[in-house]
């Protein structure tokens, strides 16, 4: 394999990188085209290097060479296998081509992986025809799903009736939302239908990014009744008003809601009375929704809602599903449910084809320079089809890196995605990223869970995530569906105990030197870092000090600790001194009295 080292300045990363390796080994035997099969971890690439020097520029550092490593660094690649296929139509239009059924004793998964790499079983969705109605199977087949993924075969042919209750923990982007919305549609279809303008089906999921795309998949399974069935959704952002009235007024068999306006319009007599005869309540994410942030407004819409002794059926998935979880999911799930995983107890929850990496950079102020030769040094595989997510800590943080980010990565198509958004861009932004073929998001966990962007074959964590939960989260917006990722975090010295204290992620150093090539980088950091506007610089600089203050013990810092090291994160952002923080915010953040704080107010 070869990497040519293009040069690189401020207004251009030019994609004139190569590298061209053998990074997915494809079966030679012909009966094996369907399924992609994957080097083993411990197969090692090599590299060798070769430079070419912008004379305008510093020359940049020659890559050293990589020694073998356990667990392999697999670039990923993400060129689609067009080989083997038979074509789908999705909602009438052309699909990506969908793979004929694989040699599933060739396979080295459990899974046939195949082209357009969806997560089909061995069980097909044919098998189920005794089980879902045919117009469900005639939807699915128009949706391409043709087999069943592990959980949606599980959830079928597992649970002791299609309205059992139920605990399901799958793997991200193995298609839980199908495995929640198919039973509980077909228990709707065997003549529990509720009356006309009610609710049966509700769904509750913890944000508005992820109600939208519940919903648009949930219209896609009912395409073909032959009643239509109305799917409404209801999250805060929108026109309360204009929503309510379609919701009073349509006929809304399945509603998809997030717990803040779901509780608010509960407030409604109107609206209760919408709920009498409701068949089915899933929690997505239930973890997150039964958590301390969500429960108070889970459990007060589960008041405003018949008791579940009325019988109901509840649904409860997830990708992670802490032990905890057990004791609250009794709200919605009654004694006896049936627990069903598709995850090994010792396996990390983590896609096993997801190769894990961490770079651990000495100080905050190298955290730029490494996110750039990260996000160089993963673009060149593939420019045109490169696909990531950044994370970010906070939505200032994430406001910041897209601003940034104009100045420094001028051929990539840039998105950012966070809670200081309104929610029209949120939902622009979502479909914008969603339909684009390359480019880069900065996001805020707003869309760290459950989101399907098709195509991500990278997702890179600046800073610490909130838990290891919402780690194997983030890492899970890539390799979904069967596709390849992949997936590196950049942490300061201070933060690297995140990988120590959570050894069961399958997390490696990152294989690439990019630490050498950083230094040559911190003056295009800087000049970017000029164009930035000030206020943007102010806001991630009070977020960095309220996001990390909840980790300080972690963190080994001090409060003055904390503050000297906000400042040093302000200087790298090029500011003479630190941002002008308000006296109230201060004391908001129990930072009263810290040496080193800038008051005063920015207005
Ligand atoms: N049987 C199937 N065949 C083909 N594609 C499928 C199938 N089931 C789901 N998919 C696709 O896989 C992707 C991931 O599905 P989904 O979003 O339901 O995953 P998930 O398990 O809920 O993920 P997360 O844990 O992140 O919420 C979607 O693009 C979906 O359309």
């Amino acid at each position: 394999m070869k990497v040519w080292f293009a040069p690189t300045n401020l207004r251009s990363l030019t994609p004139c990188f190569s590298l061209t390796t053998a990074l997915l080994s494809r079966p030679q035997n012909k009966a094996l085209q369907g399924p992609i099969r994957y080097l083993p971890h411990t197969q090692i690439l090599s590299l060798t290097t070769t430079t070419s020097h912008n004379p305008m520029m510093p020359p940049p550092p020659q890559r050293k060479q990589q020694p073998a490593r356990r667990g392999g660094y697999r670039p990923y690649h993400r060129k689609p296998n067009t080989a083997n296929t038979t074509s789908a139509t999705t909602n009438g239009q052309d699909a990506p081509p969908v793979p004929a059924v694989a040699d599933a004793g060739a396979s080295e998964l459990p899974v046939a992986l195949t082209a357009g790499s969806v997560p089909v079983g061995t069980h097909p969705y044919s098998e189920m025809k005794d089980i879902l109605d045919k117009s469900l199977l005639q939807a699915l087949d128009k949706m391409g799903f043709k087999f069943m993924s592990p959980v949606q075969h599980k959830v079928l042919s597992e649970l002791p009736s299609l309205s059992a209750d139920c605990l399901v923990q799958a793997k991200t982007g193995t298609g839980k939302t199908a495995a929640f919305l198919l039973p509980a549609i077909q228990n709707l279809l065997q003549g529990n239908q509720p009356p006309r303008g009610c609710v049966g089906i509700l769904v509750i999921c913890p944000t508005r990014e992820l109600a939208l795309q519940i919903a648009k998949e949930c219209d896609q399974i009912t395409a073909c009744l032959p009643r239509k069935m109305e799917c409404h959704s209801a999250f805060g952002g929108t026109a309360r008003a204009s929503n309510l009235n379609k919701f009073l007024r349509g006929d809304p068999t399945i509603l998809v809601a997030t717990p803040g306006r779901l509780d608010d319009i509960l407030g409604e007599e109107t609206v209760r009375e919408k709920f009498q005869y409701v068949k089915t309540v899933v929690l997505d994410e239930a973890d997150r929704m039964l958590d301390q942030g969500f429960a108070p407004a889970i459990h007060k819409i589960l008041r405003s809602i018949p008791h579940k002794r009325e019988g109901w059926q509840g649904m409860c998935f997830s990708a992670t599903l802490p032990e905890k979880v057990n004791d609250v999911v009794k709200c919605v799930l009654k004694p006896g449910y049936t627990s069903l995983s598709t995850i090994n107890k010792e396996e990390a929850p983590t896609v096993d084809r997801i190769p894990q990496f961490f770079v651990t950079v000495p100080s905050i102020d190298k955290t730029f320079a490494a996110l750039y030769a990260l996000i160089e040094a993963e673009y060149k595989d593939d420019p045109k089809n490169f696909k990531a997510i950044v994370f970010g800590t906070t939505a200032n943080g994430v406001a910041l890196l897209y601003d940034w980010s104009q100045n420094i990565f001028p051929t990539l198509a840039k998105f950012e995605l966070h809670s200081r958004m309104n929610q029209n861009s949120r939902t622009r932004t979502t479909q914008q990223y969603k339909d684009a073929t390359s480019g880069i998001l900065f996001a805020s966990d707003v869309v760290g869970r459950g989101m399907d962007f098709p195509n991500v074959g990278l997702v890179i964590q600046l800073g610490l995530p909130s838990s290891a939960d919402q780690y194997v989260h983030r890492v899970g917006r890539t390799a979904r569906a069967g596709k390849e990722g992949r997936a590196v975090m950049v942490l300061f010295q201070n933060e690297a105990f995140f990988v120590s204290v959570n050894r069961s992620l399958p997390m490696k150093p990152y294989p690439v030197d990019i630490a050498s090539s950083m230094e040559q980088y911190q003056p295009i950091i800087e000049k970017a870092f000029t164009r930035v506007d000030e206020e943007s610089k102010a806001k991630a600089y009070q977020a960095f000090l309220g996001y990390n203050k909840t980790y300080l013990s972690k963190l080994r810092l001090n409060p003055a600790g904390l503050v000297q090291l906000a400042n040093e994160y302000s200087r790298t952002m090029g500011c003479p001194e630190p941002p002008l923080i308000e006296k109230k915010t201060i004391g908001k953040m129990g930072l009263k009295g810290v040496p080193g704080l800038n008051i005063g107010s920015r207005k």
